[in-house]
């Protein structure tokens, strides 16, 4: 006997073939596919509980590679400007009157609204990460999680020492955890001093730990930085010895030929985040140039205050178009491949080959998105169709590790009156 079966769905299921089974089911046991495929193959022997996905499609639950989980809490506090300014002057100020409690509910609306738009996995650099880390826990959740680490003192640790040790505590608390991973986050390099990020990279290699960090999202950036240690942001990481497989990097836009060369070469990921990047008028990463050197690339949505939600499959529309817009080619980032960034080769970021995929043996994280709908209709090619007319709303069904966390759009385990009451209180108290 399975624990669920899922079933009467189209499957997408981005495996190494990208196989689409067009009637099918899928059988799930103890958090891992058991067995996908036709509905006439199912294997007799059941499951416990059934979810109908009513013709629709079946594909992977969506990967998040870039947020900061509770800045649901600073959505919309300050818009239209650039990186530099809405940074320095609006959103570390507010950041300051951050709290344990309050990073806490702004991570539960977060859970709520990535459950909801279908996001099963996410990497979430924030103050206060233990909070982070517990919400995503209770929520069902799988994510990497960790305290981002700078110059400054932080409201969340004080001085600089206590964040390494909350690192170091984050990591080993959660080393066992089916759903969740510590891992070592710098913040970037414009704030972060050599010995810090020497420091960082040492915890990293003690612990078997990732580091993920801003890197390249700005001209201004570089610039700054080869202003002061005459390298720019990679090279200068690279000469730290940080550029090796731990390292994922968060923007990656401003990145030149030998830049990507180095990424690939290294086995350094990246985390795309398109919204963003054109909200904060940052730039285009070279999106195409790093899939075609190999380089796995993922799909970011930033926080809150710089998109300003956490739907993938918007997501995935905007990279498609924002790609095809910047070379004049319409056939930049085609829909398959933008698919694969927040499935599949996300998962290759999350360091999992058995993530992001549906075939057996993969981890059971899978979403069913409604195609009998007005909008939906018709559909001659389902990957098109979810690239380029879905939506986070048009998410039906979302399951992560085997366990259902939205059926019929009703939440299993969190209570969304609770969490969306106290959220809005604690971002109340944001603004000083
Ligand atoms: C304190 S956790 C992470 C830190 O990063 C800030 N942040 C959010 N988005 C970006 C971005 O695109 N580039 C650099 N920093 C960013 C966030 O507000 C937190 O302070
Ligand atoms: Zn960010």
């Amino acid at each position: 006997m399975h624990d669920l079966l899922v079933k009467n769905g189209a499957i997408l299921t981005m495996d190494r073939h990208g196989t689409q089974i067009e009637k099918g089911s899928v059988l799930i046991s103890e958090g891992r596919i058991a067995w996908c495929g036709p509905e006439k193959d199912q294997p007799a022997d059941g499951a416990s509980r059934e979810l109908d996905a009513g013709g629709g499609l079946i594909l992977p639950g969506l990967i998040n590679s870039h947020t900061h989980a509770a800045m649901t809490l600073l959505r919309g506090l300050a818009d239209d400007l650039p990186l530099e300014t809405w940074l320095t002057d609006h959103i570390f100020p507010a950041e300051q009157n951050l709290t344990a409690e309050a990073v806490y509910w702004g991570s539960m609306l977060a859970a709520l609204e990535m459950i909801r738009n279908g996001v099963t996995s996410f990497c979430d650099m924030y103050l206060f990460a233990p909070q982070a880390a517990r919400a995503a826990d209770q929520a069902g959740l799988r994510a990497v999680i960790g305290e981002v680490i700078y110059d400054f003192p932080s409201p969340s640790y004080g001085e600089l020492e206590n964040g390494f040790a909350l690192t170091r505590e984050l990591i080993r608390n959660y080393k066992d955890h089916p759903r969740i991973t510590g891992a070592v986050m710098p913040h970037a390099t414009y704030t972060c001093s050599p010995p810090l990020l020497e420091k960082a990279g040492q915890i990293c290699g003690d612990l078997d730990a990732d580091m993920n960090i801003h890197l390249a999202e700005t001209k201004v950036e570089t610039q700054g930085i080869v202003e002061k240690y005459g390298k720019r942001p990679l090279e200068h990481l690279k000469g730290l010895g940080l550029v090796n497989n731990r390292l994922w990097i968060d923007h990656g836009v401003d990145l030149n030929h030998q830049e990507i060369e180095l990424l690939a070469e290294a086995g350094v990921r990246v985390a795309h985040c398109p919204e963003s990047n054109m909200k904060l008028a940052s730039g285009v990463a070279p999106l195409d140039e790093m899939l075609a050197r190999g380089v796995a690339v993922g799909l970011g949505t930033d926080g809150c205050a710089s998109n300003n939600d956490l739907d993938l499959l918007g997501e995935m529309d905007s990279c498609a178009k924002l790609h095809k817009a910047h070379k004049l080619d319409p056939t930049a980032a085609p829909a398959e491949k933008v698919l694969s960034l927040a499935t599949s080769l996300g998962g290759r970021v999350f360091g999992h080959d058995d993530l992001g995929r549906i075939e057996p043996g993969a981890l059971a994280d899978l979403i069913v998105v409604d195609t009998d709908t007005p909008h939906m209709t018709p559909m001659y090619n389902p990957v098109s169709q979810l690239i380029y007319v879905a939506r986070g709303s048009d998410v039906r069904h979302t399951v992560c590790h085997g366990k259902v966390l939205m059926q019929d759009r009703k939440f299993t385990e969190l209570d969304e009156a609770e969490i969306t009451a106290k959220a809005l209180e604690y971002a109340v108290g944001l603004r000083g």
